[in-house]
């Protein structure tokens, strides 16, 4: 395959399909698609429309049943689960709905758990840690902590440091603000909206259009085919000069996908 030299993560062929009973499911059909470097890239699209087994697939979660996904040159589709595991670890940050800490160890330490996989040095990732808890606003106080001594908000921001501590290339983000009131989620919208500013590659799947809004390169999938994408450019801030045209190109778009 030809490959975008732009392209961080692309797709060959992709087809992902689930056998419910006798009847097989085609979740995924023949995707071809790219993701850039450090674009904010938002999947939407309705219920049941493919995105979350997409982001599996290209996070090394899930497995393709037919065609090809590359990680810069490396095909990884073909992965044993070893080296799959050891590919996640090493390349992948991961912002769920549900944060899901461990809850009889302090926030740092679960921290720790995540850092220690790749990097040996204990106080190279505790360094590493309490300067991510400092971005995020976790005060040494909060981050000793255990997950049910600590807010939801806290908890969502707990959860930003831990896809961030093995500094991975990319971050993907599956409904991050799911869980979260409206403070809290753009707070979290608001550390991922940071970190993709400094470079951080981030892929995110929404059904909310706040959060779309963050995106650069929104892809609408239907039936498990990208469906159409819009192209927003960098966020500036909902108070910034732009902001209005920026929601309503990106809703003109989604009413044009019938979403
Ligand atoms: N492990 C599985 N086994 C069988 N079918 C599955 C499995 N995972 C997903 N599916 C089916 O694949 C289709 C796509 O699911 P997926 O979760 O990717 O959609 P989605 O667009 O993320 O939906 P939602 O917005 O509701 O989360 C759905 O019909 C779902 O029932």
């Amino acid at each position: 395959m030809e490959r975008n030299a732009d392209a961080v993560i692309s797709t060959s062929k992709l087809c992902k399909s689930y056998t419910n009973g006798e009847v097989p499911q085609h979740v995924i059909k023949n995707m071809d698609i790219q993701i850039y470097y450090k674009d904010f890239t938002v999947f939407m699209g309705a219920s049941g429309s493919g995105k979350s087994t997409l982001l599996h697939i290209l996070s090394g979660m899930d497995r393709a049943s037919m065609g090809e996904v590359y990680f810069k040159d490396t095909n990884f589709s073909k992965y044993s689960e070893k080296q799959l595991a050891q590919f996640r670890k090493k390349n992948c940050g991961f912002v769920f709905q549900q944060v899901c800490l461990i809850g009889s160890m302090s926030l740092m330490d679960n921290v720790l758990v995540s850092g220690l996989l790749v990097e040996k040095n204990k106080k190279q990732v505790a360094e590493r840690g309490r300067k991510l808890f400092a971005e995020v606003g976790l005060t040494e106080k909060e981050w000793g902590k255990y997950p049910s001594q600590i807010s939801g908000g806290q908890m969502g921001r707990a959860g930003i440091v831990r896809a961030l501590i093995n500094n991975p290339e990319i971050v993907f983000a599956d409904e991050p603000t799911g869980a979260l009131d409206s403070t809290s989620g753009k707070a979290v919208l608001d550390l991922l909206t940071g970190f993709n500013r400094k470079g951080q590659t981030t892929i995110m799947v929404t059904h909310d259009l706040k959060s779309a809004l963050r995106g650069n390169r929104i892809l609408y999938l239907r039936d498990g085919r990208i469906n159409g994408e819009c192209s927003l450019g960098a966020y500036q801030g909902e108070n910034e000069p732009g902001f209005e045209e920026r929601k309503e190109k990106l809703l003109h778009f989604l009413e044009e996908m019938g979403w």
